[in-house]
C-alpha cells in the first residue's frame, strides 16, 4: 500500500485513494474522460493544461508507457485520477511503468478512487474544480480550503503549451525523399519500378522480371501490361509529390502532434508557429493553407490571438481548425461560446454530418462549445452536430475557403472515422492554388 492522497472538490465532497507519482498539492479543474485505452494520448494532450482528468475505464497502466504514442513532448495536465493503476504492465512495445511516468513528470496522480460515481457525481453537478493532496486537512480546514478550491481558473493556459519557436514539424514524414521527385520524370519512373514487373508461370512461381523497354518483347502484351503499369505509377507518384507543395501554417495552441502527422502523411509541408504570431508574419510566408489546433482553456481567455485569427478569416487562405481552433475561429467570425455542463472527452461520440446525414464516430476532448446561433445565417452554416446533446461540433464558412470542426479527425487516442476531413483540406488547398495559378 502506498501513501494516502485525498480529492476534495468545491462542494466539500472528499474521496482518499492512494498517491501514485509525485505528491505535489494541486488545485483545477476536474474533468472525466471515458476513452478504454489511450491513457498515454490523454496525459501528453495540452489540451488538458489547467486540469485534472478522471478515467472512467477502471484499469490503466495495463499495457504500459510507449513514448512514440505522446501525442506532445511531456503530460500537461494537472493530475490523473484512476480506480486502479495494473502493477506489471505487459506489452511489446512498454518502454515504462505510468507510475514511473508520472514522477518523472511530476504529475500526481491518485488511485483507489471510484472514478464511475465520480464521473456520475460531475455529470449530475457539472465540472467542478477540486484539490489534489496528499495533506491529511481537518473538517474545518477543508472548509477553509473551499473557496480557493472554488475561484480556481485555468487562465491563459495557451501560452504555457504553445511552441516557443517556428519550426518545421517532420515527425511522420514518408521515408522516400519526396522533394527530390518533384517534376522529375525519370526519378519518378525509377521509384515505380521503373516498367519492370515480375511475371508468373501459371502455376504461380516467380517466373523472371519483364521489362517494359525490353526489345526482345516489344509488341508484346506483356510489354505492354508493364508499359501501363509504370504510366499509372507514375501518376499516382507525381500527384503525391505534387502535394509536397502544399505548405501548411498550423498555429500552435497546443498541438496534438498527430495533426502535424496527419498533414505530413498527406504530403504537406507543415511549419508550426506559435500562439502568439501574427497573422501578419504567417501570411507573409506565403502558406497554402492554415491550420488552427487544439489547445486548453477557454477559448474567450484568447483575446489577442482571437483578433490575429480574424485577420486570417479575412484573407482568402484555406483554413482547417480543430477544438479550440473551431472554437476561435467562431469568436473571430463574431460568434459566441459557452461552457458545456461537464463537456465531451472521450472515444466514442457520434457526430452526424448535417450535410449528408452520416454519423462518425469520434474523439472529443472538451468542455465549451460554439453557439452556432451566434453566427449569422450569412456567416457560416452548421456542419455537424452531436447526436447525443445536438451541440454544435462543426462550421462551414460561406463564401470562403474555411471549415472547423469541434472533434478530433487526428484521433490518437480514438477512432479514425473522420480524418478524411484531412484529405477535404488537402483538395482545398489544392483547388485554391491551381486557381490563383490559372490566374
Ligand atoms: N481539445 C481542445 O482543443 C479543447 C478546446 C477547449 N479548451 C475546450 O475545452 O473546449
Amino acid at each position: 500500500m502506498g501513501s494516502a492522497a485525498y480529492l476534495i472538490l468545491e462542494d466539500g465532497t472528499l474521496l482518499k485513494g492512494e498517491s501514485v507519482g509525485s505528491r505535489r498539492e494541486v488545485i483545477s479543474e476536474i474533468v472525466f474522460n471515458t476513452s478504454m485505452t489511450g491513457y498515454l494520448e490523454v496525459l501528453t494532450d495540452p489540451s488538458y493544461a489547467g486540469q485534472a482528468v478522471v478515467m472512467t475505464y477502471p484499469l490503466i497502466g495495463n499495457y504500459g508507457v510507449s513514448f512514440e504514442d505522446m501525442e506532445s513532448s511531456r503530460p500537461w495536465l494537472s493530475a490523473f485520477i484512476v480506480r486502479e493503476f495494473s502493477r506489471i504492465p505487459s506489452n511489446f512495445r512498454s518502454e515504462d511503468t505510468i507510475q514511473n511516468f508520472l514522477t518523472r513528470y511530476d504529475i500526481p496522480g491518485i488511485s483507489g478512487i471510484d472514478t464511475r460515481a465520480l464521473t456520475k457525481t460531475l455529470r449530475n453537478r457539472g465540472t467542478m474544480n477540486g484539490m489534489i493532496t496528499t495533506r491529511d486537512y481537518a473538517p474545518e480546514e477543508i472548509r477553509a480550503l473551499l473557496p480557493r478550491i472554488k475561484a480556481y481558473r485555468t487562465g491563459d493556459v495557451v501560452s504555457r503549451v504553445s511552441c516557443r519557436e517556428k519550426y518545421e514539424f517532420t515527425d511522420g514524414g514518408m521515408n522516400v525523399p519526396w522533394p527530390n521527385l518533384v517534376g522529375s520524370r525519370v526519378e519518378l519512373e525509377e521509384e515505380a519500378g521503373n516498367g519492370r514487373r515480375t511475371e508468373k508461370n501459371p502455376a504461380g512461381i516467380a517466373e523472371g522480371i519483364i521489362s517494359a523497354d525490353d526489345p526482345a518483347l516489344a509488341g508484346t502484351p506483356i510489354a505492354q501490361k508493364a508499359a501501363d503499369e509504370r504510366e499509372q505509377a507514375y501518376v499516382r507518384l507525381s500527384e503525391k509529390a505534387a502535394r509536397q507543395h502544399l505548405r501548411v501554417a498550423v498555429m500552435d495552441f497546443g498541438m496534438k502532434r498527430n495533426i502535424g502527422r496527419s498533414l505530413v502523411h498527406r504530403g504537406c509541408r507543415v511549419t508550426v508557429y506559435p500562439a502568439w504570431t501574427t497573422a501578419d508574419e504567417i501570411l507573409a510566408d506565403q502558406p497554402d493553407g492554415i491550420m488552427l489546433s487544439n489547445g486548453p482553456g477557454d477559448p474567450k481567455d484568447c483575446g489577442e490571438i482571437i483578433r490575429q485569427v480574424r485577420r486570417l478569416y479575412e484573407s482568402d487562405v484555406p483554413v482547417f481548425a480543430i477544438c479550440l481552433g473551431h472554437q476561435l475561429m467562431a469568436l473571430a467570425a463574431g460568434g459566441d461560446t459557452y461552457k458545456l455542463k461537464y463537456g465531451h472527452r472521450g472515444g466514442n461520440h457520434p457526430v452526424k454530418d448535417l450535410k449528408t446525414g452520416r454519423v462518425y464516430i469520434s474523439s472529443q476532448n472538451h468542455g465549451y462549445a460554439v453557439d452556432e446561433k451566434s453566427l449569422g445565417a450569412d456567416v457560416a452554416r452548421p456542419a455537424f452536430r452531436n447526436v447525443n446533446d445536438g451541440t454544435n461540433e462543426g462550421m462551414t464558412y460561406l463564401g470562403k475557403n474555411i471549415f472547423t470542426v469541434q472533434f478530433h479527425p487526428e484521433a490518437c487516442p480514438g477512432p479514425q472515422d473522420s480524418g478524411y476531413l484531412f484529405d477535404r483540406f488537402v483538395r482545398m488547398m489544392e483547388r485554391v492554388k491551381s486557381e490563383k495559378e490559372g490566374d
